[in-house]
């Protein structure tokens, strides 16, 4: 069975927060929306929120999904999921990033991101 990545778009006075990856050595460097992979009987959202707090000590709640695709990377094939988020508690740290920031959709490309996330910072300025 395909395995599901989650990352979460949360957004604040028109900046959206990413972390600088700090492993595994493929993708040390480069930027995501946190996230990561949805354990068995979890929903999608359930997953995220788990995410957030391990990896940002953050509470959050899923508004809607953003993206959508399959993707191969050097890790395996898996569909990769963007969800917008709403910060219900707590302020993102970087518990396991390198880094984080908060960045203007239209400027994330000056970024070094995963390749994967080109196309999601594109579905981010697109016009609704
Ligand atoms: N978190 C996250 N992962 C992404 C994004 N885009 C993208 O291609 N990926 C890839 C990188 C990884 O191969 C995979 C997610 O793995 P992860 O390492 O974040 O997941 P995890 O926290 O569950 O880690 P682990 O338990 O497997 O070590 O998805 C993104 O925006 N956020």
């Amino acid at each position: 069975m395909m395995r599901t990545v989650v990352a979460g778009i949360l957004e604040r006075e028109g900046r959206v927060l990413v972390g600088q990856r700090a492993r595994p050595a493929w993708a040390a460097g480069q930027w995501e929306f946190p996230g990561g992979k949805v354990e068995g009987g979890e929903t999608l959202a359930e997953a995220l929120a788990r995410e957030w707090r391990e990896e940002l000590g953050a509470e959050v709640e899923v508004w809607g999904e953003v993206y959508r695709r399959e993707l191969d990377t050097p890790a395996g094939a898996f569909t990769l999921v963007a969800l917008r988020v709403h910060l219900l508690a707590g302020e993102p740290r970087p518990l396991e990033h390198r880094a984080l920031a908060w960045v203007a959709p239209a400027d994330l490309t000056r970024l070094p991101l995963l390749a994967s996330n080109v196309p999601i910072a594109a579905a981010l300025t697109a016009p609704a």
